[in-house]
C-alpha cells in the first residue's frame, strides 16, 4: 500500500460500507484536523458524501482566528460548508483546557443537531493515545485509565468517530506536505508548562528504546481489551452476588469476598456511582478503605452512599445526610434517580427523603427487608412537616416512585461503561 492509500483505507473503514449521507468534519486548523478534512474530502468525493465542517473559536490564542481563515479557505476552494462557532465562556474556575473541551463538544454537537448531522469525524491521532497513556502513567493509573479513547462514541445522539487512532502524528504532517496543504502549528504546542506538550518531548527521547506512539498506542488498545473484559466479568458477578431492592444494592458478602479483588472493586464503584448518580467515579483509595471495612464487616461511608451489614448480606445505599436537603416536585426527578409521580396539580407537595420523622410514622418498615439506613434516604411525599406517602413502598392510589430507568441500569451500565 502506498502511503495515501493506508490513510484512505483508516478513513474508508471507519464510514464502509453503508457512508453517511451528510458527514461532519471537526478541524481546528492543526495538522492532524486538516489532513482529516482533507481525507475525508476526498472520501466524501468518491461516495457522493456531503461534508459539512466546524471549527470552535476558543478565543484564547490572538492566532487562532488566522488558524480557522486557513480552514475556511480549504472549505472555500473545494466547495464544502464551513461554520465557526465562538466560545467565551470561562468563568475562571476549574481547568481551562478542560472546560474549553467541554464546550467544544456541546458547541459541536449542537451544530450537528442543527445541520441534521449524525456522525462527525476528530482528529486524534496514536501520538495523543501515548501521551496520554503516559500521562496516566505517571498518575499511576490502572487498567481504566490506561485505556484507549474509542474509536466510535455516541454523544446525545451523535456518533463521534477517531479514524487515526492507528496513525501518526508525523504520517499526517507527511501527507499534508506531499500535497501541499498548509496547516497551523498551535504555539501553544511548544509551551512545556503544558503536561502533554513535556511528554510529547520526552517521547522523542524515549522512542529509539521501543516506547514509540504506535507501541503506546497499541498498549492503550490492549489495556481497553481488557478493561471490556474486566466490565464483563464484572457484570457477571454482580447478577451472581447482588440484587437491587428498592434502589439499594445488596450483595451475597461470602460471596463478594471470594471474588478477585479488582473484580470485587470494581463492583463497589459501580453501585456507588449507581446509587450516587455521579459521573467520577470514587477515588481508589476510597474504594480501598471501603474493600478494608468489608473485611471487618464495618459499616463505613462512601461519596454519598452507606455499606453496612446485616446476617448474610452486605447493604450499599444512599446516605441519609447526602439527601437531607434536596427537595423536588412531584412528577420530577428526585435525587437524580427517583421518579416519583402523581397529585401533580397540588402545589402545597413536595418530595424529600423519608427520614427519621418520616420512618417514625411507619411502624412496619421491618416488612420490607430493607435496613434502617436505606429506609432513611427513600424519598417520601410531604405537605409541610406531614408525610402523605412513602410511594416506594406504599401504593397509596395516584402514588409511584421508581427508579428511572428501571433497577436493571445498575447491571446494564456495567456493561455499557466507557
Ligand atoms: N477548535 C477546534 N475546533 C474544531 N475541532 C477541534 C478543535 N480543537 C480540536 N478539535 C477536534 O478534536 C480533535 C482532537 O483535538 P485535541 O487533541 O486538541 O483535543 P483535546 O482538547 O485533547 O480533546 P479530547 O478530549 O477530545 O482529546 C482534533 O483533531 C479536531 O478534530
Amino acid at each position: 500500500m502506498d502511503d495515501d492509500a493506508a490513510l484512505n483505507a483508516a478513513i474508508a473503514a471507519h464510514l464502509l460500507p453503508e457512508p453517511p449521507e451528510k458527514l461532519g468534519v471537526a478541524v481546528s486548523g492543526g495538522g492532524d484536523s486538516m489532513a482529516l478534512l482533507a481525507l475525508a474530502a476526498g472520501f466524501a468525493q468518491t461516495h457522493e458524501v456531503q461534508v459539512h465542517v466546524i471549527s470552535v473559536d476558543h478565543g484564547l490564542r490572538s492566532g487562532a482566528r488566522d488558524e480557522l481563515a486557513l480552514v475556511a479557505a480549504f472549505c472555500a476552494e473545494r466547495g464544502l460548508s464551513h461554520h465557526i462557532e465562538s466560545w467565551s465562556g470561562w468563568d475562571g474556575s476549574g481547568n481551562l483546557q478542560g472546560a474549553a473541551r467541554a464546550a467544544r463538544y456541546k458547541l459541536i454537537n449542537r451544530w450537528a443537531e442543527t445541520v441534521g448531522l449524525r456522525m462527525v469525524l476528530l482528529g486524534h491521532t496514536a501520538d495523543d493515545q501515548a501521551e496520554t497513556l503516559m500521562m496516566r502513567l505517571a498518575r499511576g493509573a490502572g487498567v481504566d485509565g490506561l485505556s484507549a479513547m474509542a474509536p466510535r462514541r455516541m454523544r446525545e445522539g451523535i456518533t463521534y468517530v477517531r479514524p487515526f487512532l492507528d496513525i501518526t502524528r508525523a504520517e499526517l504532517r507527511d501527507y499534508l506536505t506531499r500535497h501541499d496543504i498548509a496547516w497551523a502549528d498551535d504555539p501553544s504546542n511548544d509551551d512545556t508548562s503544558f503536561a502533554r506538550v513535556a511528554m510529547r518531548q520526552a517521547l522523542t527521547q524515549l522512542e529509539p528504546l521501543g516506547l514509540s506512539a504506535r507501541t503506546l498506542a497499541g498498549v492503550a488498545r490492549n489495556m481497553r481489551q481488557s478493561r471490556e473484559a474486566l466490565n464483563w466479568q464484572t457484570h457477571s458477578a454482580a447478577r451472581e452476588v447482588a440484587q437491587v431492592q428498592a434502589g439499594a444494592v445488596r450483595v451475597d458478602i461470602q460471596k463478594f469476598r471470594a471474588l478477585p479483588e479488582e473484580i470485587a472493586r470494581r463492583l463497589l464503584v459501580q453501585a456507588v456511582m449507581w446509587i450516587n448518580g455521579g459521573n467520577y467515579p470514587p477515588r481508589r483509595s476510597g474504594v480501598a478503605g471501603v474493600q478494608a471495612a468489608v473485611r471487618e464487616g464495618r459499616t463505613t461511608t462512601l461519596d454519598g452512599c452507606q455499606i453496612s451489614f446485616a446476617g448474610e448480606a452486605m447493604w450499599i445505599y444512599r446516605e441519609l445526610n447526602a439527601v437531607r436537603d434536596i427537595f423536588s416536585k412531584p412528577g420530577g426527578v428526585w435525587d437524580n434517580r427517583w421518579r416519583v409521580e402523581g397529585h401533580e396539580n397540588n402545589p402545597r407537595l413536595h418530595v424529600g427523603p423519608l427520614g427519621e420523622d418520616g420512618l417514625a410514622l411507619c411502624p412496619d418498615w421491618r416488612e420490607h427487608g430493607l435496613p434502617r439506613g436505606a429506609m432513611l434516604s427513600l424519598p417520601a411525599v410531604w405537605e409541610g412537616g406531614d408525610l402523605v406517602v412513602a410511594p416506594v413502598f406504599d401504593d397509596a392510589a395516584g402514588w409511584s416512585a421508581e427508579i428511572a430507568g428501571g433497577q436493571e441500569t445498575f447491571f446494564a451500565a456495567l456493561l455499557s461503561r466507557q
